[in-house]
């Protein structure tokens, strides 16, 4: 069942008389909720996402799961990155089992476990293949099942799709979310793509930077799953994006990037 997690007045220093990276930032997640991180490049989202997973302390405040304070990694919240980091020499199903095995469950109940893991992601017929031979696709969607396996309550995503063919970021931004929802697991999302934060989040949070702050959210009240051609789809997309603008404190005023080259909008 997902946790809930909340953000108490966090302020994050890199060295001590630096600037601030992360300043003041506070706010909650429900249970189950999922919630999209956008901003410009260099904001602080993946360093907050970081301190979401328990691989980074902040210098001041913290982050508390279920009321407790994260101090460490754990299987409960579990990270996917931008690149699966599987290891080259196992097969899928060693791969997707690690967390279990860590975890001191036996080889053979990790195996069952990871069975129905695999069917779920959509490669139960590739079991025994050695990870190298599949593609980005197939290999996030490993990461994913190992991620899963541990029967996480938080789902952390920092840019999980990004190196993804559009096809395979399409299916998977709708598979994540709807895994999320039928296990109730809390998910936040770092993402740059504002059509990637419309289609998998409840709400959005925007990121300033210099120093990195919460300044704005929006709920997407859309029904699932989400259609890119809807117009509700359109319109929200386009009240992120004013607002997103409208939050842009860059000295240069910039404002965000247009079309990028799979057509989708970017925030950074
Ligand atoms: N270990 C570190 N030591 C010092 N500075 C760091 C460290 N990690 C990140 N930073 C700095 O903190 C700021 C925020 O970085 P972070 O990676 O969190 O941004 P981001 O919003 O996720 O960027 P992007 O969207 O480009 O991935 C950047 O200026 C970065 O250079």
């Amino acid at each position: 069942m997902g946790a809930s997690i909340s953000l108490d007045y966090i302020t994050h220093r890199f060295s001590s008389g630096a600037a601030p990276t992360l300043q003041q930032i506070e706010g909650r997640v429900e249970p189950g909720e999922l919630v999209a991180l956008i901003g410009r490049s260099g904001c602080g989202k993946s360093t907050l996402l970081h301190m979401l997973a328990g691989l980074l302390i902040p210098s001041e405040g913290c982050v508390r799961i279920n009321g407790h304070q994260v101090a460490r990694p754990s299987a409960k919240w579990n990270m996917m990155f931008q690149k699966a980091s599987l290891y080259p020499w196992m097969s899928v199903e060693e791969n997707a089992a690690l967390g279990l095995l860590f975890a001191g469950m036996s080889k053979r109940a990790a195996a069952e476990r990871v069975d129905t893991l695999l069917e779920m992601v959509g490669l139960d017929d590739k079991r025994g293949v050695n990870v190298q031979s599949l593609s980005g696709g197939q290999q996030q969607r490993v990461a994913l099942a190992r991620s899963l396996a541990t029967d996480p309550d938080v789902l952390l995503l920092d840019e999980p799709f990004s190196a993804l063919d559009a096809f395979t970021r399409a299916a998977l931004q709708e598979e994540v979310p709807a895994i999320c929802r039928e296990r109730g697991i809390t998910m936040v999302i770092v993402t740059h793509d504002i059509d990637e934060a419309v289609t998998m989040a409840d709400r959005v949070l925007i990121m300033s930077q210099n120093p990195g702050r919460v300044v704005e959210e929006l709920d997407v009240d859309l029904p699932w799953p989400r259609r890119h051609m809807d117009n509700g789809f359109q319109s929200l997309r386009e009240r992120l994006m004013q607002r997103f603008k409208t939050t842009d404190d860059r000295p240069t005023g910039h404002s965000a990037k247009p079309a990028g080259k799979d057509g989708s909008e970017h925030a950074a």
